[in-house]
Formats: structure tokens, C-alpha cells, sequence
């Protein structure tokens, strides 16, 4: 028995159309009770799958829009269950007056990822498939949707069940010698475990190896604008987001909190976050912001270091310079590119590598720079799209897998017995299965859907 469910599936704002989504034991009766199809034949006895026109009615019973209605009686829809969706003018009220409809009929408000976690728990998506669905709808770039889609479509479960499967042929080998637990185990079946654990390491280190691009392909990539005060930090933020974000002066020391704000460039989502230039300083404000600037610096993958080409470079300049060139990759932006040049291009580019010369003002130079970005990270195309791990936890699931394997060829190594090996073994699988949701705590489980919107 499953509780009715209940949500507006598209956005909360006026729209051409908009869908009232069901999922649950009650949820074609409660449709069928609250859309009334021209043909006369209730909703409940149409076919699977079609789409019937007709009238909806509000809580009172007056027809507030003329809609289409889609049953899906279990287990063949989206989440397993009986669905059922109504789909009329994307008006909010309408909606809301259509919601309060079904509930009348018995149906409860739907938490966000419900209908997808539902999904999940009938099996029709494993756990980085149901990932996907909300990657995919928070995708902002071409790769994103690609790599999405194809988790969606279940590559990277399938990846990882290989993984799996292979550390079940190990388990089976070891269950052969187990009635004589205190014997070593023999040369023989030694080198066919040790030959599948190390095909296993090989394909969890290549899984592992995605994630750099994974991540920054979903989430994007931390990037920092640092540099003195006045170089032009907070310009060079506006004029990548767009519009006026954060507040430019000719004061040095303007910006005192760090300013956090996604742009797209080069292909990539960059999570740029300006921040109070870098220097020594007695006002306490200012010096709170230098040393958040500092901790977004240490976070960072990419350092937009900003120098302004048009003043000979200072002692700060220096220190920025130094503090930048800590982060994983740098690009040196010499801004201020519509005033005269002051500094020495060419020593610039040697201690680099990167330099783009910009200007904030005019928008000269940002081009290239998302050229540069592009070629710092690339998205690679279609090439293993949907088989990248993208997320913390399916990075620490296999990066657990990874240990027990490790630790399971030490101790075949060592000539331990085989239950201490198994142990090891049981470990992997277990990452392995937290990993595709085939054995997961709910508590974990929940955490995972939390982060969806309503409707999904
Ligand atoms: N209107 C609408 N659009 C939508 C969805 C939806 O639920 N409703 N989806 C969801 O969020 C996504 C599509 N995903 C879906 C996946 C499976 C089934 C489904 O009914 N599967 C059945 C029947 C398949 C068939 O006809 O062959 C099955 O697998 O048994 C429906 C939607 C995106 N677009
Ligand atoms: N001519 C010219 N002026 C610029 C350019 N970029 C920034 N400026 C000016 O430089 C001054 C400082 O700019 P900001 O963007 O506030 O500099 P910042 O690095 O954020 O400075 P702090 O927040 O104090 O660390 C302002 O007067 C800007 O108008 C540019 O490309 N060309
Ligand atoms: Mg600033």
C-alpha cells in the first residue's frame, strides 16, 4: 500500500502549460474524480498512456480549465505505482485550485523528489540514475546534459555493477575454500582471485580518475578573482556575470565580504567568488574579508589572478601573485587593457604560463579567456559522458571500494587465511552497493532526495 501523492510538476510561474502529477494505490480514482473527460468514459477506465481532453474542476466542482489527462496504472509508469497527470493552462491558480481538487480526494502534498524516490524504491531507477534525474534538471551547459542523460540512461550503474559482478566471482572462489577456514589459500585459486581483484582496482581507479571532470562538468568549478585592492576584481566579476553584481570604486579595499556568483564560460559553469583584495591591513572589517578571501583561494581549482596592466606592479601585487599561484591553476589577467600598458607582459606569461590581457571595462580579452578556460577544462565531448562520477558520496563510495580492495591484495599477499580476505571483499561490495542504492541506509537515502524540487 502506497499513500497518494500529490504535486504542480512544472514551474511556479505563469506558463503556457502546467502539470498536476499523481502517484500512489488512490491516484487514478482521485484524478478520475476531479477531470472530466468530453467522451463521457471516466478517466479511470481510459487506456494506459493516452491522452484525454476534458474539463478540470476546482474544489467546488466548477470547471476551471479545459485540460489533457494521462493515466499509468502500476508497475508500468515512472515511479512503479498507479500515476496520473492532468495537464492544463500553466496558470498558478489553476493549479493550486486543481491541487486542492485532488486533495479533497485524498491525496497528499508530494516532498520534493518524492515521485523519484518512489522510482527508486520500486526499482526502476537505481540511486545514480535517480541522481541523475535531478543533475539533469539542474544542468546549465551541453555537457552537463549529456553527462546527465547518460547517467540517466544508466551507464555509470552499469560501470559499477561490472565492478561489483567481478568481486562476486571473487567471493564465490573464496567460498570454495572456506570449509577449511585455517588453510592457506592455495597457489592456484591465489592467482584467479588475485587476477579479479586486480581487474577491479584497474576499473576503480578508472572510475575515480573521472571525477575531476565529472565535477566540474555538474557542479562546476570554484574560482576565485584574486589580487590587490583596485585591480578590478568585483569589474571583471560584473562583466562576466552580465550586470552589475558587486560594488566597484575607485576606494582599494571596496569589497569586504567574498561575493559568490555562477557564470558560464567556455563551456564550463564557473562558481566565481570575488573577494576582498589581498593585503595587510588594520581595519577590522577589511582584514575578516582578507582572511575569508584566503580560505576561497584554498578552496579554489582555478585563480583568476587580477593584476592592472596599466600601474607598475606593487609589493601587494607580489603577494597576491604568490598567494594565486597555490591554487591547482592559474590564469594571470592583466586588466585595465584600455589604459596604457605599465607592466612586463612577457615575464608575466613565463611565470604563468596563462595570461590573457582584459579588459574589465570594455570587455576586451574575454574571449580568450573563455578560450582558456575551455582548454583548462575540457568537457571532452560525448567521450564517457554519463559514466563520470560527479558527486562527494559516489566518490567516497568508490574510493571505499577502492580500499577494501587494496586491503584484500595485501592480505592475499601476506598468505592470510581466507575469511580475513573475504572480510575485505564484503567491504568492496558493500561501497560498491551504497554506491548504486542496491544496499543503502534510508537515512542516506532520504539525504539524497532532499535536495530535489517538488514534483520530481
Ligand atoms: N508528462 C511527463 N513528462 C515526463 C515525465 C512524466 O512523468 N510525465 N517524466 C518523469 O518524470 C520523464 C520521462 N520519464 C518517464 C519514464 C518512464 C515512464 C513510463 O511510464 N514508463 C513505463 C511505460 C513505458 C512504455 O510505454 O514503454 C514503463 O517503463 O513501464 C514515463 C516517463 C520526463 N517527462
Ligand atoms: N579603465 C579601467 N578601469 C577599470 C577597469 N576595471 C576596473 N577599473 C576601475 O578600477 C577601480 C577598482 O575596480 P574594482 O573592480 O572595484 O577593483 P577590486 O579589485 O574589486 O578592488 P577591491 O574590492 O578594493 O579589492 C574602479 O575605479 C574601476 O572602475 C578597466 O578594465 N579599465
Ligand atoms: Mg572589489
Amino acid at each position: 500500500m502506497s499513500d497518494t501523492i500529490a504535486a504542480i510538476a512544472t514551474a511556479p510561474a505563469p506558463g503556457a502549460i502546467g502539470i498536476l502529477r499523481l502517484s500512489g494505490d488512490g491516484a487514478i480514482a482521485a484524478a478520475s474524480a476531479v477531470f472530466r473527460p468530453a467522451s463521457g468514459l471516466p478517466l479511470a477506465e481510459q487506456q494506459d498512456r493516452r491522452l484525454i481532453y476534458g474539463a478540470l474542476l476546482g474544489p467546488d466542482g466548477s470547471v476551471i480549465d479545459q485540460a489533457l489527462a494521462t493515466i499509468s496504472r502500476a508497475p508500468h509508469s515512472y515511479t512503479g505505482e498507479d500515476t496520473a497527470e492532468v495537464q492544463c493552462h500553466g496558470s498558478p491558480m489553476v493549479l493550486s485550485l486543481g491541487l486542492e481538487s485532488l486533495f479533497r480526494q485524498g491525496a497528499r502534498q508530494a516532498l520534493p523528489g518524492e515521485f523519484t524516490k518512489r522510482a527508486f524504491l520500486h526499482g526502476r531507477l537505481d540511486l545514480t540514475q535517480a541522481e541523475a534525474v535531478a543533475d539533469l534538471v539542474d544542468a546549465e551547459t551541453p555537457a552537463a546534459v549529456r553527462q546527465a542523460a547518460g547517467q540517466l540512461s544508466g551507464v555509470l550503474g552499469r560501470r559499477v555493477r561490472a565492478v561489483y559482478d567481478g568481486l562476486v566471482d571473487v567471493l564465490a572462489h573464496f567460498h570454495a575454500v572456506l570449509d577449511y577456514p585455517d588453510e592457506e589459500i592455495d597457489p592456484f585459486r591465489s592467482e584467479t582471485i588475485g587476477g579479479a581483484l586486480d581487474r577491479a582496482r584497474e576499473a576503480l581507479e578508472g572510475l575515480l580518475a573521472t571525477y575531476d571532470r565529472g565535477r566540474y562538468i555538474c557542479g562546476g568549478v570554484p574560482c576565485v578573482l584574486a589580487g590587490r585592492p583596485n585591480a578590478g576584481k568585483s569589474s571583471l566579476l560584473n562583466a562576466l556575470v552580465g550586470y552589475e553584481r558587486a560594488i566597484v570604486t575607485d576606494v582599494p579595499g571596496t569589497t569586504r565580504d567574498t561575493v559568490e556568483e555562477r557564470c558560464r564560460l567556455g563551456g564550463v559553469v564557473l562558481r566565481l567568488i570575488d573577494t576582498a583584495g589581498l593585503r595587510e591591513t588594520e581595519d577590522t572589517v577589511e582584514r575578516l574579508g582578507v582572511e575569508r578571501s584566503r580560505c576561497a583561494l584554498a578552496a579554489a581549482e582555478l585563480a583568476l589572478l587580477v593584476l592592472d596592466g596599466s600601474a607598475p606592479l606593487t609589493v601587494e601585487d607580489e603577494q597576491a601573485m604568490e598567494q594565486a599561484a597555490a591554487a591547482p591553476r592559474v590564469i594571470c589577467l592583466v586588466n585595465k587593457s584600455d589604459l596604457p600598458l605599465a607592466v612586463d607582459l612577457e615575464r608575466l606569461k613565463r611565470r604563468f604560463g596563462r595570461l590573457c590581457v582584459v579588459s574589465a571595462a570594455t570587455g576586451e580579452g574575454l574571449d580568450r579567456l573563455a578560450g582558456q578556460v575551455a582548454e583548462l577544462f575540457p568537457t571532452g565531448g560525448d567521450q564517457g559522458a554519463g559514466e563520470l562520477l560527479t558527486n562527494a558520496r559516489q566518490a567516497a563510495a568508490a574510493r571505499r571500494a577502492l580500499e577494501s580492495v587494496e586491503r584484500a591484495q595485501t592480505a592475499l599477499a601476506a598468505g592470510v587465511t581466507a575469511d580475513a580476505v573475504l572480510t575485505d571483499v564484503e567491504q568492496g561490495l558493500s561501497a560498491l552497493g551504497e554506491l548504486t542504492g542496491a544496499s543503502i541506509r534510508e537515512d542516506v537515502t532520504a539525504r539524497i532526495f532532499e535536495r530535489f524540487c517538488v514534483g520530481k
